[in-house]
């Protein structure tokens, strides 16, 4: 079995992944070069260094008892003694039925992937606990604060919780658990922050709860009426689970069909008459599928209005400081106020059902609930906002990372949907689109609504449009991308009564994620990739690490070059045997009918690796015709197989076509960025075909710190249950005829050259890592930077976008004089850029 990388564990010793996902010691003479990443990683997510980790930070009760690893035995099998579990309580006799090994102490639960009930086990789990790893054999969640708001916010109650974790556990709950879900799960869904004829309340129905918090110093001064009095009102009557936008969709009854044909129920091979007994747990299992139609009727809310420019001060400090969270709950169905919009999906339109789950989470009540849906890249995000629309009815914006994304929600909004396409309206730089109905889809980018400048007087008018009036649904798309600075610039100037935020990888290495949860709402729903992908959603893919050893002249200098990153980087980089290796994989997979991606995020290395193999490529000097020349050949011409890409081709690149990527050069350890890479081919139109595999490749040079970043990169798709294989040798290699640096004088004469570059050369290319296209975000950020450049989408490089690659001085006042700047700038590079189109154009004859 291939080993699956991690970086090395906490302990600083290494570790490697077995195929269950957990993480075994392995001696340093076995995987020596592992050792480099040793540091402690405070992501690591080695098993037995993770729980000694957590035992300060998630403190279900010191009480929990703690086994110590038994003397002579590895560090792992004392948490899997035959009659206990990880909790240390006996196991139950009929545990071989029950999926889920817990940890009391850290709040960690391991779910057997094999066991009978796994299905109905981690539909559940996946409601009160937070993802960590799903691998092919066992899957690992975390209990915490968070992921039990979530389980509240979509319905459950602390006795749904405790009953159905003692129905799946091996061993008796242990009361240190039950204590933590009760002491974390009563303040949840006390209060409500709802919207009301354009007004915010903070809504309870216990009144106590609310004199409380008016009597908070940063509550109390948000409150806008005089009187001291709580409002009261009649509370509206919780609904039935429906989605109303998909309810005469065909994909749902499908969908509904799917999902009781996956719920088996549990062998009921075991008569044991105790309290877990097989024909219980039958019954428990089907109560556990039942719908949520039990909810209370609720006689009486009590509120108080608070300023709407105050809300995030106090979201805050409910949510963080005082533990209390406001839920977000839009009842759109009895919503006489906001005029209702004429949107269904088109009657032939199958949501998957994984959507169908996501969606049920957000509308499970009847009402619309606020947070975020996490889909893999090319699994349908897109589909879910639109249904969310259609099933609020109500005005709705979507909020994009970029103008060409929004021309493509609008285009998808028309393709799913029977929306009158004079109900949608876009509002970017370029296009300024008004809503001519009462009820609409505005549809625009961060930048255009989170501008703090002077705006033009028609994006002046329709801002005060959209600022002036309620919106019933906010769907804000790649939510992990954008700064959290922006999103409370958006949430405090649009008043919404629900947010959607779509994602792939609820991930930031800026460690900003955790400001979403108040900001949009807690986290509703996560898919499984590995399963999503052995339903053929997304392509199946082989992740392999391809270990190219350093020349002995190429790592004399990288040892001599110690302190100097950008140097030991360009040395890596441009490593003869990783030359070679990329050689040889574009010749083995174009051979194969493939059509290859070649990524490095460092301009010099893109260049000399394209040149030298006379392949095309694009970065962010590259020009807009020169980038659709070269896209458009890779999807249609058959002589064109490869394209190199730069750190721009990262995000929203839409090439079905491609089936293989190869990576060799890439920014540090980010996990983000490798899962973004791989979206590229999981959407790959192939993926159906009998047998299909899309290829990832990484191309690492051996005994340098490559290794250990590439191992950070993979952490987050390891979790994800993909396998990295490694491979040291490439087969048939030293065969291949014409290969590159095959002699001493080739290899002497391209470290001349690398050894010439200034420091500069090592930089990964300067393109921020957020997508938007829009002129002014440049001007929102400030402008620190002398010179700042930004990235367009790879959507860009298709053509539909103005702009994709800026530059703007510091300094300069106007448009009129940036744009004079940029002119400058690009005539200078005009006669450069033209030799080089012009050689693209030729290869590309
Ligand atoms: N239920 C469905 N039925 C048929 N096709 C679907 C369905 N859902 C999504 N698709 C298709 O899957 C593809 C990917 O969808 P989409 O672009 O929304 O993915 P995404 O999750 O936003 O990906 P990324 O994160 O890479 O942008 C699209 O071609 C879309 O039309």
């Amino acid at each position: 079995m291939a080993p699956k990388r991690k970086a090395g564990a906490a302990s600083g010793r290494p570790s490697k992944r077995t195929a269950s996902g957990i993480s075994t010691p392995v001696s340093v003479s076995e995987d020596q070069d592992f050792s480099m990443g040793s540091e402690s990683d405070p992501e690591d997510h080695d098993v037995t260094s993770k729980y000694d980790k957590t035992v300060e930070k998630f403190s279900i009760a010191s009480s929990a008892k703690k086994q110590p690893p038994r003397e002579g035995h590895d560090a792992a099998s004392h948490l899997f003694t035959s009659l206990r579990d990880l909790s240390g309580e006996e196991l139950k006799p009929d545990h071989h039925l029950r999926p889920i090994w817990l940890n009391a102490t850290s709040g960690k639960v391991v779910l057997e992937t094999f066991s009978p009930s796994f299905k109905q086990a981690q539909t559940f789990l996946i409601n009160i606990a937070e993802p960590q790893s799903r691998t092919t054999h066992m899957h690992e969640y975390k209990i915490n604060s968070h992921s039990l708001f979530a389980a509240v916010s979509v319905g459950l109650t602390e006795q749904d919780i405790i009953r159905d974790l003692e129905l799946f556990s091996k061993s008796k709950l242990p009361e240190s658990i039950k204590d933590y879900i009760h002491r974390n799960t009563q303040s949840f869904g006390k209060v409500r922050l709802v919207l009301k004829h354009n007004r915010y309340y903070i809504e309870s129905s216990d009144p106590s709860v609310l004199q409380r918090l008016l009597k908070d110093p940063v509550i109390a001064p948000c409150r806008v009426e005089e009187t001291d009095e709580l409002r009261t009102d009649v509370a509206p009557k919780m609904g039935q689970l429906v989605i109303s936008g998909t309810k005469e969709a065909a994909g749902v009854r499908e969908a509904q069909a799917q999902v009781a044909r996956q719920v088996k129920r549990p062998e009921d091979d075991d008569e044991s008459d105790d309290e877990y007994g097989g024909r219980e747990l039958e019954q428990d299992m089907t109560d556990l599928l039942r719908d949520e139609d039990d909810d209370e009727e609720i006689d009486q809310v009590h509120s108080f209005e608070i300023d709407g420019t105050k809300i995030q001060q106090v979201q805050e400090r409910c949510n963080v400081e005082l533990g209390l969270p406001l839920t977000e709950e839009y009842d759109f169905r009895n919503d006489d106020m906001n005029a209702t919009l004429d949107i269904d999906l088109r009657p032939n339109v199958q949501i998957r059902y994984y959507q169908e789950h996501a969606l049920s989470k957000m509308f499970g009540n009847g009402r619309a609930r606020s947070g975020i849906i996490v889909l893999p890249c090319g699994a349908g995000k897109t589909l879910v906002g639109i249904t969310a629309a259609c099933t609020v009815k109500k005005s709705a914006i979507v909020l994009c990372t970029s103008a060409m994304s929004v021309v493509q929600w609008k285009e998808e909004f028309k393709k799913w949907s029977n929306i009158n396409p004079d109900d949608i309206a876009i509002f970017t730089s370029g296009e300024k689109e008004k809503l001519n109905h009462k009820a609409g889809i505005i549809i625009c980018t961060y930048s255009m609504v989170t501008q703090n400048t002077r705006r033009a007087h028609d994006s002046q008018l329709i801002m005060d449009f959209i600022t002036s009036r309620e919106w019933g649904l906010m769907v804000l798309d790649e939510v992990h991308v954008v700064p959290a600075e922006m999103f409370r610039r958006v949430t405090s100037k649009i008043k919404t009564h629900s947010k959607l935020g779509l994602t792939a990888t609820l991930l930031r290495e800026d460690d900003k994620i955790k400001d979403l949860n108040f900001l949009i709402g807690p986290k509703l729903y996560e898919a499984n990739w590995l399963q999503l992908s052995e339903e053929g959603h997304i392509a199946r893919v082989q992740c392999a690490e391809v270990w190219c050893p350093m020349t002995t002249e190429f790592y004399t200098e990288y040892m001599n070059a110690a302190g100097n990153v950008n140097k030991q980087f360009l040395l890596s980089t441009m490593n003869p045997r990783k030359f070679q290796a990329c050689q040889f994989l574009i010749n083995f997979h174009e051979k194969r009918g493939d059509k290859i991606i070649v990524f490095s995020d460092n301009v010099y290395a893109l260049k000399k690796y394209a040149e030298g193999m006379t392949k095309p490529y694009i970065y962010g000097d590259t020009s807009q015709r020169e980038r659709e020349l070269v896209l458009a050949n890779f999807q249609m011409n058959e002589a064109v197989s490869t394209v190199f890409l730069s750190e721009i081709g990262d995000t929203s690149l839409d090439l079905p076509e491609a089936t293989c990527l190869i990576q060799v050069s890439s920014h540090y350890g980010s996990r983000r960025q490798e899962a973004q890479r791989l979206g590229r081919i999981l959407r790959a139109k192939r993926r159906n075909d009998e047998g299909f595999n899309a290829f990832f490749y990484s191309l690492v040079s051996k005994d340098t710190n490559e290794m250990f970043y590439s191992a950070k990169r993979q952490a987050f798709l390891v979790d994800q249950g993909y396998a990295f294989k490694v491979i040291t040798h490439l087969n048939g290699i030293d065969k291949m005829p014409n290969l590159h640096f095959s002699t001493q004088q080739e290899r002497m004469s391209l470290l001349t050259d690398v050894l010439l570059q200034n420091e500069t050369a090592g930089d990964v290319e300067d393109i921020k890592d957020d997508l938007f296209s829009d002129r002014n975000v440049a001007r929102n950020r400030g402008r620190k930077a002398l010179v700042k450049r930004q990235a367009g989408t790879l959507s860009s490089l298709a053509g539909g976008e103005s702009m994709a690659y800026m530059e703007y001085a510091r300094g300069s006042k106007t448009n009129k004089e940036l744009a004079k700047q940029r002119n400058q700038f690009f005539r200078k590079e005009d006669r450069a850029k033209e030799r080089r189109k012009k050689a693209t154009a030729s290869m590309l004859d």
